[in-house]
């Protein structure tokens, strides 16, 4: 059984991060209930495009079970998060710094205990980047398929909620199941539909349809259409390099797409404060709160 306390983690030769900043950081988490949706591909995508953007971004990859992102940006990671759990490092010995100065926490893949920890050991993990002292504006955090306690957990520490669905009846049906547990169960009232692989505009649309119907009369949530990625052979051939479509083509449909999605998504508005719950770098959202009003 894997340590359930983060901060008892062995020591290990401290590495040089900057000061503590004060500034909150917009945490965004990625899921889509059903696998295979492209959930991978648009939290790397997106968390590139932020960066090209100008905001220094830490992406987590949550997957437990069957990470990736690390494989998808070509990366070796040292450390992972199951080393942190075993307490073999501390978190911030697993940061491995990608293209164009993305940060990445990678998981670890095949190991299937990692898959089996406790809530409060995803609650652990929550509060401990609270100790990392990055100097990030944004964290992407992707998740595992389904609607396990750590999905959960993650989605509702995070200020925003990307719900990726694409034009497959599983995908809506189980975007809709996320949803649902995390609005009746969290107390999640905000979730950003992205339609993936669409042919076209109006598929995306149609498929955000499908959802906010269903959603509006059983659930009490707001659902906001944040677009659509088309299917794009581009993010294939990215794929196949081990790059971002951001960096590898970034004339491609679908890297239009993703700039367009994350300059839209850093137009949300800022929680006013903490919410209460478990979160992301909850003392980020009490500090500048505090100095407003000194
Ligand atoms: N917009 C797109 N255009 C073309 N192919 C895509 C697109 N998005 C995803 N794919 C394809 O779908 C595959 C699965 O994508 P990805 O690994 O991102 O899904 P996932 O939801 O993270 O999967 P898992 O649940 O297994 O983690 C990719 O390898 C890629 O080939």
């Amino acid at each position: 059984m894997p340590s359930p306390d983060f901060q008892s983690a062995s020591p290990t030769p401290a590495q040089p991060v900057a000061a503590a900043p004060v500034a909150p950081v917009r945490v965004i988490a990625v899921a889509s209930g059903k696998g295979g949706v492209g959930k991978t591909s648009v939290s790397v995508n997106l968390a590139m495009a932020m960066v090209n953007a100008g905001q220094r971004t830490l992406l987590l990859d949550t997957d437990l079970g069957l990470a990736n992102v690390d494989v998808m940006l070509g990366l070796s990671p040292r450390f992972t998060l199951a080393d942190v759990f075993a307490g073999r490092c501390e978190l911030r010995d697993t940061l491995l710094e990608g293209p164009g100065g993305l940060w990445v926490v990678p998981a670890a893949s095949g190991k299937r205990h990692m898959t089996e920890l406790l809530p409060q050991q995803h609650v652990g993990l929550v509060h401990a980047f609270s100790q990392l002292d990055l100097p990030i504006d944004t964290m992407v955090v992707d998740n595992a398929a389904g609607i396990a306690d750590g999905v959960l957990t993650f989605c509702q520490a995070a200020q925003d909620v990307i719900v990726v669905v694409c034009d497959e009846p599983a995908s809506v049906t189980d975007a809709y199941a996320l949803i649902k547990v995390l609005n009746r169960d969290r107390g999640v009232s905000r979730v950003q539909v992205l339609a993936n692989q669409v042919q076209n505009a109006a598929e995306g649309r149609q498929l955000f349809g499908k959802l906010e119907r269903v959603a509006s009369r059983f659930l009490d949530v707001t659902l906001n259409y944040l677009g659509a990625i088309p299917r794009d052979e581009w993010l294939r051939r990215a794929i196949q390099r081990q790059e971002s479509v951001i960096e590898a083509f970034p004339s491609s449909p679908s890297a239009i797409a993703f700039r367009d999605i994350a300059r839209r998504a850093g137009q949300w508005q800022s929680p006013l404060g903490p919410s209460g719950h478990v979160e992301f770098y909850m003392e980020r959202l009490i500090t500048p709160a505090r100095s407003a009003v000194a």
